[in-house]
């Protein structure tokens, strides 16, 4: 069950900020002439922007002297062009330009970032295809995927405001503050003393702000995994009659949700308009001031209202300066994530001379095969065992004996630790990884099957296949009438990872899978209680029809359908105890003489 102390998160904060940011630089080496571009831009933007409302102070205070002459003398207003109208003309294209140059440095570091998440993901779905399986089973998909998604997300988000705002915040604060000690060194003490007050509180009601964001995360963390636990799991918790306890649950998470985010919902909602409250008064105190001033004739209007634009202007970059690094250290920690994940160790490259194999007669041989999926921890120890081509091997075993870690081996899922598994002759580290695995088929219990047509699923393994191949393969696998009944046949689309078969019956599509593949050697895991009798004495037939003239290696769960098995490889704890065939192993009287005669007897 979800558990709320298991919940945990991701570091918000890099390990190494300064070689995460020089690799996410490195990575956009082909993009720096737009970088470039949107450096130049950037700089041209927050030049204007300074400039901007110190130019538009003397037009002000052009444009009102001008009409105080009109009603003074009674004269018609006029603008006239040289100088106030070229003036206005100058400061309307310095508006524009301030836009153009914002936007177009938005527009190009959008395509940057997205570019750059591009390359990212390929790389990250490059990466899934080396990985070796032992990867897969020390990291939570949940975990992989968001590496893919929400981690990359960050990164691009960040790329394209925070970025921006962190650049352009130095530039902005030393310019406005510099205009504002220009025009009047009180009032920005004015200015001054109040920022230091409301970023004191602010840092206060940060701290508990962060306090009660991380508790309504934690709540619906809970809340989702309880909720996605109890979906899944809807028939058994049915079974159980555990109904009224799981929705006693949900609603005890809902509940602890909603306080969290009361919480959070007070402080954003109320104590941060408290915290603008107080600049507002900042505003209002200079505004008093500078008002006064301007009737006793010592600011003009121009001036006031640049300061003011000034005053704006400061106090963005310092009001959201630790949100900025906040952001952008998260950005960066998910950068790092992304990193961690792509300098994960890759499986050992396929041999540089391989030997090709394209179709094996069949002969597979173990030999003093060592095999632990942990180093500290060895499972088998010096297996040996061979099939010749066209011989049926079962595996026999309780659960946990070993059985899947076999088939691990030969697949080359899993590297031995010592040893050597050959097919016909040759050590499967002397091919590569797929001319082996195009000589193996497999059937599992636990099959997959993806969304698209029947037929796309049957051709898997051979995508050129002709319809007549994939029909041919599907009434070898028995499965053919079934799907003839489907609405649109061999063209049914499969979706909600097919939901709408039985169990049995996507284990017949897959047979007929490695029917259309033909290998000479396949592995089947047999059918167990998961299907009706029926169902399972088909997929017996299919079975039994795959296996003629190939070598192949079966699970068994049921000791009657192996006695006529040319070899029996009994396992326990991971190591192979006992083999020989149904006849040699009886009158060993050993662990599958004991195992048959208490099923039999
Ligand atoms: N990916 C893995 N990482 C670590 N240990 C594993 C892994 N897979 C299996 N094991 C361990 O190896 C042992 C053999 O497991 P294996 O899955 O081969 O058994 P099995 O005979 O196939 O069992 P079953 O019939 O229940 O499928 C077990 O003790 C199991 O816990």
């Amino acid at each position: 069950m979800s558990d709320k102390r298991t919940v945990t998160f991701d570091k918000e904060i890099p390990e190494n900020a300064g070689i995460t940011a020089k690799r996410l630089f490195g990575q956009l080496k082909n993009q720096r002439s737009r970088l470039i571009i949107v450096a130049i831009c950037i700089v041209l933007y927050t030049a204007l922007n300074i400039f901007t409302p110190y130019y538009s102070a003397g037009v002000i205070d052009h444009l009102l002297t001008a009409i105080r002459n009109c009603v003074s003398t009674g004269a018609k207003f006029s603008i006239e062009w040289n100088p106030l109208g070229m003036k206005m003309l100058a400061l309307f294209l310095m508006y524009i330009l301030t836009s153009v140059f914002y936007h177009f440095q938005a527009y190009l570091m959008a395509s940057v970032a997205e570019r750059l998440i591009l390359t990212l993901r390929k790389q990250i779905s490059h990466k899934l295809n080396k990985l070796p399986l032992r990867f897969f089973d020390g990291n939570k998909p949940g975990e992989i995927l968001s590496r893919v998604t929400s981690d990359l997300d960050k990164v691009s988000e960040t790329l394209q405001t925070g970025l921006l705002k962190l650049l352009t915040a130095i530039g902005t604060l030393v310019g406005a503050m510099a205009f504002m000690f220009y025009y009047s060194v009180l009032l920005m003490l004015v200015f001054l003393a109040f920022t230091v007050v409301s970023l004191s509180v602010t840092k206060a009601v940060a701290k508990k702000n962060l306090e009660c964001a991380a508790d309504r995360q934690r709540a619906l963390a809970y809340l989702t995994g309880i909720a996605e636990e109890y979906y899944t799991g809807r028939d058994v918790i049915r079974a159980y009659n555990h109904e009224q306890e799981s929705i006693e649950t949900v609603n005890t998470a809902v509940d602890e949700l909603r306080a969290a985010t009361k919480k959070t919902d007070f402080l954003t909602n109320c104590v941060n308009p408290l915290i603008r409250m107080l600049s507002r008064l900042s505003q209002a105190a200079i505004m008093l001031l500078a008002c006064h001033w301007m009737l006793q004739g010592r600011m003009s209007l121009g001036v006031v209202q640049a300061f003011f634009q000034y005053m704006n202007m400061a106090a963005e970059p310092l009001t959201e300066t630790s949100y900025m690094i906040n952001s952008l250290q998260a950005a960066l920690a998910s950068a790092e994530r992304t990193f961690h994940f792509l300098d994960a160790a890759e499986e050992i490259p396929d041999t540089s001379t391989p030997i090709p194999l394209e179709k094996a007669k069949g002969k597979v041989s173990f030999e003093n095969v060592s095999f632990g999926y942990t180093p500290d921890k060895i499972l088998m120890k010096n297996i040996s065992f061979t099939a010749k081509p066209g011989q049926k091997i079962a595996v026999v075993g309780s659960t946990g004996a070993g059985k899947t870690t076999l088939i691990n081996l030969l697949m080359r899922f899993y590297e031995v630790n010592g040893g050597q598994i050959t097919i016909d002759g040759i050590r499967t580290t002397d091919l590569t990884r797929q001319d082996l695995r195009h000589n193996f088929g497999m059937v599992l219990q636990d099959t997959w099957l993806f969304g698209g047509t029947i037929a796309e699923n049957i051709a898997y393994g051979r995508p050129d296949a002709t319809m007549e191949e994939i029909k041919a393969a599907a009434k070898a696998a028995k499965v053919d009438y079934f799907i003839r009944t489907m609405p649109q046949g061999y063209n049914t689309v499969l979706d909600n990872d097919a939901a709408n078969l039985s169990v049995g019956q996507r284990q017949l599509i897959t047979i007929a899978r490695v029917f259309l593949c033909n290998p000479p050697v396949i592995i089947l895991d047999e059918a167990t209680s998961s299907v009706d009798t029926r169902t399972e004495a088909e997929i017996g037939k299919a079975m039994k029809q795959l296996m003629s003239g190939r070598t192949s290696f079966v699970i068994a769960h049921r000791l009657s359908t192996i006695r006529d098995a040319d070899n029996i490889l009994f396992m326990e704890n991971g190591n192979i105890i006992e083999q020989g065939n149904h006849k040699e192993l009886l009158a060993a009287k050993g662990a599958y003489a004991a195992l048959y005669y208490s099923q039999f007897a």
